[in-house]
């Protein structure tokens, strides 16, 4: 189709999704790219040359990746008269279903609501994958990071981020308020005058098709277990809900049985015959377990909220956020993105840590099917920390490292594939 400022590379293919959702990915795909906020415009172009530099030794010249960029954020309210989210950037996305993204700004307050979450919504992406390990050498504060191995299922598309929200002392948080008190019955609103009113929506449908995903992946990875985190003691109908509609679906599609009388499941994985074990644990428990216990848990499906927190905690105990890769997903469509933000007080200054979106991108090629790059970056990542040669992240922490700029840790990288 026609784009208004997009400009569709001369050359490349577009990513087909095949009836059964696989993809058909010829050698030279279109892959479009949103620069970001903040750091964005320091960790895109870096990520880019890497990814580059990998399918090129990968394959030497037989693929090829046509990057086109698209815009979200600040860079589209320059280009689009102000507007911010334009309609063309989704329409890119869903043509070419494979895209990458670099973090984008959203005020605190008031203001716009989050472009990346709109994002999520808009697209239907209702996972977030965000997988959390450990790689040799990196500096963490706590004694063994390498327990930390885990994989979160973040439900993308409900919860407390539907962004059902009003602003205390309008009209409609006073509507919400008399109806919850007038119609419902409600006495526990504790000060009902000029409060604010947020709605946490929890579907039985979102809640199972994020847990299916979760408990297909630790079918197709053969892992141990699938945790359910909630605070479903607190917030019955929802979390309680989540964690009820996850034990269920284990066993009515998996074939799953209680485990000496329930709550927690067991079932076979129909691959390898190995036991996998769904349990539950609440969020706030969850967040000392996995400091406590990490070796306890792999896969994780949770909230959205909950998830937000979780794998920030995450990253910080393999490590920092600098390295925490994700992919937001829907059956068809996939869009990469860091699980930071736009780090505004770095931006522009050639020192953050690009490898939070390289190993998004490196999530990116193994769900296009093209392994021996991806595996070359984790390669050229593996390399470059082991060297020492690491940004201000890892070098503040690391004993006798050098400090080099964000662009010079990818130039590593590809001297290290
Ligand atoms: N998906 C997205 O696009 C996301 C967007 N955001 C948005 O980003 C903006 C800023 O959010 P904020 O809460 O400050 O969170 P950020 O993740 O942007 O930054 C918090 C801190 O994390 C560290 N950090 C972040 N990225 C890197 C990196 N690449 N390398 C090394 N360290 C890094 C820095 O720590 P230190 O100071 O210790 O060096 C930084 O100060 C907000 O508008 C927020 O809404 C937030 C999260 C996700
Ligand atoms: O959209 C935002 O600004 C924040 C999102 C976020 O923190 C996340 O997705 O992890
Ligand atoms: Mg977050």
């Amino acid at each position: 189709m026609g784009y208004k400022h997009i400009q569709v590379p001369g050359e490349g293919e577009k990513i087909i999704v095949n009836d059964d959702n696989s993809l058909n990915v010829p050698n030279n795909p279109i892959i479009p790219y949103i620069e970001g906020d903040g750091i964005g415009v320091d960790i895109s172009p870096v990520m880019i040359d890497v990814v580059n530099a990998a399918v090129e030794k990968a394959y030497g010249g037989d693929k090829k990746i046509s990057w086109m960029e698209i815009y979200t954020g600040e860079k589209a309210a320059e280009l689009y008269d102000g507007d911010w989210f334009p309609e063309e950037t989704l329409e890119a996305i869903k043509e070419y279903s494979v895209a990458i993204k670099g973090p984008l700004t959203t005020p605190v307050g008031g203001g716009f609501r989050s472009l990346n979450v709109a994002l999520r919504q808009e697209l239907d992406l209702y996972t977030c994958l965000r997988p959390v390990r450990w790689f040799e050498g990196v500096p963490s504060p706590v004694k063994k990071p390498g327990d930390c191995n885990m994989v979160i299922f973040r439900e993308n598309s409900e919860d407390i981020y539907a962004g059902i929200e009003y602003q205390a002392g309008t009209d409609e948080a006073q509507k919400v308020v008399d109806f919850i008190i007038n119609e419902m019955g409600a006495t526990k609103i504790r000060f009902p005058n000029n409060v604010g009113i947020g709605i946490k929506p929890v579907s039985e449908e979102g809640t199972k098709r994020l847990v299916r995903k979760a408990i297909q992946y630790a079918i197709d990875q053969d892992l141990p277990s699938v945790t359910l985190v909630h605070k479903g003691n607190i917030m019955k109908f929802t979390e309680g809900a989540f964690r009820d509609w996850g034990y269920e679906l284990a066993q009515e599609e998996f074939g799953g049985e209680l485990l000496d009388g329930g709550p927690w499941v067991s079932l076979k994985n129909p691959k390898t015959g190995n036991e996998i074990v769904v349990k539950d644990v609440i969020a706030d428990a969850m967040l000392q377990q996995v400091l406590t216990r990490p070796r306890e848990y792999s896969v994780v499906a949770t909230l959205n909220l909950n998830g937000d927190y979780l794998s920030d905690a995450l990253a910080a105990q393999v490590g920092g956020i600098g390295i925490a890769p994700g992919a937001n997903l829907s059956d068809t469509i996939a869009l990469f993105e860091a699980t930071h933000g736009t780090a505004p007080k770095y931006a522009g200054q050639d020192k953050v840590n690009p490898g939070s979106l390289i190993l998004s991108a490196e999530m990116m090629l193994r769900h296009m099917g093209w392994n021996e790059a991806a595996d070359l970056i984790i390669d050229g990542m593996n390399g470059a920390i082991q060297q020492g040669t690491v940004t201000y992240d890892f070098e503040r922490l690391m004993d006798g490292a050098t400090l080099v700029s964000c662009s010079e840790f990818g130039q590593k990288m590809i001297e290290k594939m």
